[in-house]
């Protein structure tokens, strides 16, 4: 599992270590692994022209003593100070001890224009909105110049704690972070921002129930992952009932039983108007001719892609006593009320569209704050929600747990119909008696890596991304 924590957590861990280590030791561990990162990037560091941009906190601290390990090796080093007055003295004394040159006012954009390697030490965790004018300059001069643009700690402009970009920020290629994964550096846009991230063990002794955020790996998943015993039978490992589809979407009904199939129940059961549709792709769907309260036995339902304006399936299905995922024309068409009196929560996986709908707000403001967003829906519908997008994000009502971020997708998976496929793999594992939350962040993982393993870097159809469940499935468990 990674984890990420906010920075008020940080700060209390650094705190704690600092009491029992010599002054600046957790300085020079963060400086020498990101000295460290800078000369792998660089290949050669003899000869390469370094810029350190240094803010006048702690993160500028690391940058100029990462500048003077790399400049002992023989790179031309050259520090821009934002406030020349403020850079960390102790930082600055060991630059300057060896030969490191301080650039002038005015000449800045210059050298970073011609630099091999821009190092972001501009500002780290102790950041406050997007950067201000001067320190906006140098990351546009940075994004222009060729160099490659190494951020220390955080891109930095972007927030620690929420993955939000309020203003101009750095762009880096690679993000050397210390301790611990910062949430902005798995959620999308600050997560955009960072490139690739390297994580530094300093030490620090993070609490094990105190994470902001948790990405499952495939150990993780492949725990999970619901797997038959000699003694399962078709109704032990779960019948997943799906009510999807219309006269008008009897696509969005393949599509959800297609992930269904896959998803690990030992049976789907297919309610609703598309039922030839379902039969003549799927011969092995258990079509019933009624509405989901007399289809037979489920463990699960999945309602909603395709549904229309099929108000009273969705209604039934939010009366099951059995767990249920509400999607796509379920999440506007289910009763608030009646989702929030469930005994156990439901699971809503709305793309950001859908969200901004059930909260009232912008898409763009549902994008920008995606972990806001999703954290209010889980509270407002006293529900799962799966926050669909480039991060996709799983927040349980309650706020206690983790939130879970998966970042297995591909841009590739925003195709039509592609979400249906999720709503069929997640309601599969709900069915196979995975709690909402695992049954969720499970079945993005599974869908976002089928995403990957189909589309290969071309254009892929929903279709694909089903038939690719099961590739991703023992991806997964070969490890
Ligand atoms: N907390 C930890 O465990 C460790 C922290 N270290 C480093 O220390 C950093 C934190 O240092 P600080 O607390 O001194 O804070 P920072 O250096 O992150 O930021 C503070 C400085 O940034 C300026 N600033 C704030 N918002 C700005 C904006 N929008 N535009 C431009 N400038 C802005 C402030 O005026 C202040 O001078 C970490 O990010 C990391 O790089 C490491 O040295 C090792 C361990
Ligand atoms: N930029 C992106 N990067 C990664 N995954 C994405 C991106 N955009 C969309 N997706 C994924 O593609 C799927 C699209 O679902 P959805 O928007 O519901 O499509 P549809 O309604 O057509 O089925 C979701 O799983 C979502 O997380
Ligand atoms: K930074």
């Amino acid at each position: 599992m990674r984890t990420a924590y906010r920075v008020e957590t940080v700060r209390a861990a650094e705190r704690e270590l600092m009491e029992r280590l010599p002054e600046a030791a957790l300085m020079q561990r963060a400086a020498a692994g990101l000295a460290a990162a800078c000369a792998e990037l660089l290949d050669r560091v003899y000869g390469s022209r370094v810029v350190l941009l240094v803010g006048s906190g702690d993160n500028g601290g690391d940058a100029l003593y990462a500048g003077a390990r790399l400049a002992r090796r023989g790179a031309g080093v050259a520090a821009v100070l934002l406030s020349p007055g403020r850079a960390h003295p102790a930082g600055l004394a060991a630059f300057r001890r060896v030969g490191g040159a301080v650039v002038e006012p005015g000449r800045a954009e210059d050298a970073v224009a011609r630099a091999d390697l821009v190092v972001d030490g501009i500002v780290g965790i102790g950041g406050k909105g997007g950067l201000r004018p001067e320190a906006a300059a140098l990351a546009r001069a940075a994004a222009a110049s060729r160099a490659a643009v190494v951020a220390v700690d955080l891109p930095s402009g972007v927030e620690a704690d929420t993955g939000e970009v309020r203003g101009e920020a750095v762009r880096a290629d690679l993000t050397v972070t210390f301790g611990t994964h910062k949430p902005g550096l798995l959620i999308d846009p600050a997560r955009e921002h960072a490139g690739s991230v390297r994580l530094v063990d300093i030490g620090l002794d993070l609490p094990a129930d105190g994470a902001e955020l948790e990405a499952l790996q495939h150990a993780d998943v492949a725990r999970l992952l619901p797997v038959p015993a000699a003694e399962s039978d078709k109704y032990r490992r779960g019948v997943v009932g799906v009510a999807a589809g219309s006269d008008r979407y009897p696509g969005a009904a393949v599509l959800a039983v297609a992930g269904a199939l896959r998803g690990g129940a030992g049976a789907v059961r297919y309610v609703g108007a598309a039922g030839d549709a379902v039969i003549a792709r799927y011969p092995e769907t258990l079509v019933s001719a009624t509405g989901p309260a007399k289809a037979g036995r489920v463990q699960a339902w999945a309602v909603g892609p395709g549904a229309g304006e099929d108000a009273a399936t969705v209604a039934e299905v939010v009366a099951a006593e059995v767990p249920v995922l509400i999607d796509a024309d379920g999440l506007r068409l289910a009763d608030r009320d009646a989702v929030r009196a469930r005994t156990a929560p439901p699971l809503l996986p709305p793309h950001a569209g859908e969200a901004a709908a059930l909260l009232g707000v912008s898409r763009e403001e549902v994008e920008a704050g995606r972990l806001t967003a999703v954290r209010e829906l889980a509270e407002a519908y006293r529900a799962t929600v799966l926050l669909k997008g480039s991060t996709t994000l799983v927040a349980d009502p309650g706020g206690a747990a983790p939130v879970r971020v998966n970042a297995t997708g591909t841009p590739w998976l925003a195709t039509a119909g592609s979400g249906d496929v999720l709503s069929g793999v997640a309601g599969s594992l709900l069915a196979a008696g995975l709690s909402a939350r695992d049954a969720g962040s499970v079945g993005a993982y599974l869908h976002g890596l089928a995403g990957r393993l189909a589309a290969r870097g071309a254009p892929v159809r929903a279709h694909q991304v089903a038939e690719a469940v099961g590739l991703a499935w023992r991806d997964v468990v070969r490890g």
